[in-house]
């Protein structure tokens, strides 16, 4: 401590540079009462429910948090792991990692959008450690309002309360860059070798958006197909039939299409008995891969006639996946470090 400082001077700077990645969130434990918490908070962000509240709220308070929760506590008991929710738990290992590959001078922390750690908490601590500039890393390739934009919201809402702020940078969306497109074809095309199957579809499910939002202007839905393209191409799999689609359809208004539930089950019915599917869109494996895909996929492939299923893993803390992320980092810190 600074001799000529008051005990409750904010800490001294030390020039050192902060890394938040940070993911959607995730409820603390695989209970209804958590999950209602959790959805709460979540389907309360306009960035993701974009109806007045006025006339959300009564929908969102009366029936949905009456219902959904316990439906979906259900569902995150079977993916549930003794290190906590999937999505937390490999964000952790991200973080964990990537600090390691950075060295002394950057500091890496993580950080949820809805539920905990919170970004404020986040952002706080890394300043509070030195961080006069932080990289704020949602890991979203495609970028959306629902999912980039309110991580920056969110920061930008407690940058607004402080009077000494660190100096913030983002991670652009990279659904189109080299080191994504190349870290996903070498992992999924190294997973696909140790299948016991040759697939004749490789499905490549990305979350859906309300259509809306396409005709609002997101380019969610293009940054999307941009990457299946790419992704495609990279592979170089002439053998294997490539079909991008959405999954995880909520509420009753019209989402992104082709749904991934519907064409896993007309192509059982079209014929088609063996079929990999990956989520290129999400950087850690969560309720959205393990139970939606690997489990009810597998049962709407397999009980229309398919004989073959297998989810791919995420790209998660893998070798892969973290050698993209440390090269995006260090691009993005550039002038910085
Ligand atoms: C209006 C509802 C939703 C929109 C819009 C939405 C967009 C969106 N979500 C992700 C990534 C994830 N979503 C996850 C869970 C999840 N998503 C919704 C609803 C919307 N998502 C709900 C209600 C839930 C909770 C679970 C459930 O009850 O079904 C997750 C997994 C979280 C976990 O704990 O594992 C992720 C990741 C993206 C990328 C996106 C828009 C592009
Ligand atoms: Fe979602
Ligand atoms: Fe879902």
């Amino acid at each position: 401590m600074n001799a000529h400082l008051p005990p409750d001077h904010p800490p001294v700077q030390t020039g050192r540079i902060g890394v938040l990645l940070v993911n959607l969130g995730t409820p603390d434990a695989p209970t209804t009462g958590a999950v209602r918490r959790y959805l709460g908070e979540f389907l309360s962000d306009r960035r993701v429910v974009e109806i007045p509240q006025i006339a959300w709220q009564p929908i969102l308070r009366g029936i949905i948090l009456n219902t959904r929760p316990k439906k979906s506590a259900h569902a995150y008991q079977q993916v549930w792991t003794d290190d906590g929710s999937p999505l937390a738990a490999i964000t952790a290992q991200q973080a964990a990692k990537l600090q390691v590959m950075m060295g002394d001078a950057v500091m890496v922390d993580w950080a949820m959008r809805y539920g905990t750690p919170s970004i404020p908490d986040g952002l706080a601590a890394l300043f509070a450690a030195g961080c006069e500039r932080i990289l704020l890393a949602p890991m979203y390739p495609q970028y959306c309002a629902a999912t980039t934009a309110t991580v920056v919201d969110k920061a930008g809402d407690w940058l607004r309360a402080q009077r000494w702020q660190p100096a913030l940078r983002t991670l652009p969306p990279y659904h189109d860059d080299p080191a994504y497109i190349g870290a996903l074809a070498s992992d999924l095309g190294r997973q696909l070798e140790a299948l016991e199957f040759v697939p004749e579809v490789l499905l490549l499910s990305f979350h859906g958006m309300p259509k809306r939002t396409l005709e609002l202007g997101d380019p969610y839905h293009c940054h999307c197909r941009k990457t299946a393209r790419l992704l495609e191409d990279a592979m170089a799999r002439p053998d294997v039939r490539f079909i991008t689609t959405f999954q995880s359809r909520f509420g009753p208004a019209k989402w992104l299409e082709p749904a991934t539930d519907t064409v896993l089950e007309a192509e059982a019915k079209a014929g088609t008995k063996r079929l990999a599917i990956a989520a290129p869109g999400f950087s850690a494996d969560c309720l959205e891969t393990l139970e939606e895909l690997a489990i009810r996929g597998r049962e709407q492939f397999t009980d229309a006639g398919g004989e073959h299923f297998h989810a791919l893993d995420c790209l998660n803390a893998g070798a892969a996946g973290m050698a993209m992320l440390e090269a995006l980092v260090r691009r993005e810190l550039g002038g910085w470090i």
